[in-house]
């Protein structure tokens, strides 16, 4: 018999997720469910200890609980290129921090480790790296760089601050060739399994805002300009320039970025995707 307590789902709290959460509403759902919108770190913690059974998060966070995690088909927060959000500010270009320090932002798990890939495996370079609060002046004041991403990027990124701006999505892309996804939609194995119809309903209801959201990004638009700033013009070219597809392009990035990953002894474990599906378990082909 399905389970029917509340089935908590997690919402990223960054503008960068709003195209597939904006028609998603918990309250019109069949099934009892809560949201609860946070930043990555917060509900990568929540899925990983299954407080938050079904949701988005960190495709890191994503790998490092993979055996307690399915992933829900089609979603993902990606860039093919520049990511226009994921940037580490800098006094000098990126191949001369050399063991310099890096003040990272503690809400992320995917671009922390992005960096991490890319300064050792593309610039040979190993720097001491600090967690903080993601704030610039105090992370700029304690090291000789630092990562900020989401909201608080962007809206470094307007500030007048003098720093050199390296988007992380894009220098992945010249150095793979490939895009790069930084949020997955997953769902806790055990909640799909002891309420498959609830978790059901949630995947067809993610599917389909997203539909509505990339089809109209405008009141997303408006939102984001009347929440963060910034103009229209601003805020369409930064959604349509991400992509919320999860397919073959997308899998070949995260699979590259995995592997590097699991190299450099930033993940316990090689990582199998694997899809959830109503009926069956897909496991996605590397
Ligand atoms: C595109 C972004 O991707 C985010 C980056 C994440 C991470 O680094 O762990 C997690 C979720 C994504 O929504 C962004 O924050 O700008």
């Amino acid at each position: 018999m399905e389970n029917n307590s509340h089935t908590i789902i997690g919402k990223i709290s960054y503008t960068n997720s709003w195209p597939v959460f904006h028609n998603f509403h918990p309250s019109a759902l069949k099934y009892p469910a809560e949201m609860v919108s946070e930043v990555p770190a917060i509900l990568n913690q929540g899925m990983s200890r299954g407080t938050i059974h079904v949701g988005a998060l960190s495709s890191f966070a994503y790998a490092e609980a993979s055996d307690k995690l399915l992933l829900l088909p089609d979603l993902s927060v990606s860039a093919d290129g520049p990511v226009r959000s994921i940037f580490l500010f800098s006094r000098v270009p990126l191949a001369q921090i050399g063991t310099g320090t890096i003040a990272v932002t503690n809400t992320s798990a995917t671009s922390v480790n992005l960096l991490k890939i890319l300064m050792e495996k593309a610039f040979g370079n190993k720097p001491e790296y600090i967690s903080a609060n993601p704030d610039l002046d105090a992370m700029m004041h304690q090291a000789d760089a630092c990562l900020l991403i989401g909201d608080h990027a962007i809206k470094a990124s307007w500030q007048d601050q003098g720093y050199i701006v390296t988007d992380l999505a894009e220098l992945w892309k010249e150095w793979t060739g490939l895009g790069m996804t930084f949020a997955v939609w997953a769902v806790n194995r055990k909640a799909a399994k002891d309420k498959p119809e609830a978790i059901a309903e949630i995947a067809e209801a993610f599917a389909e805002s997203k539909l509505r959201g990339v089809s109209d990004l405008d009141p997303i638009v408006l939102a984001a300009c009347s929440t963060i700033g910034g103009t229209k013009s601003y805020w369409e070219g930064y959604f349509r320039n991400l992509s919320y597809d999860f397919g073959e392009r997308q899998q070949k990035g995260l699979n590259l970025y995995f592997r590097y990953a699991y190299e450099m002894g930033l993940l316990p474990q090689a990582v199998k995707m694997e899809i959830w599906s109503h009926k069956l378990l897909t496991r996605v082909k590397e």
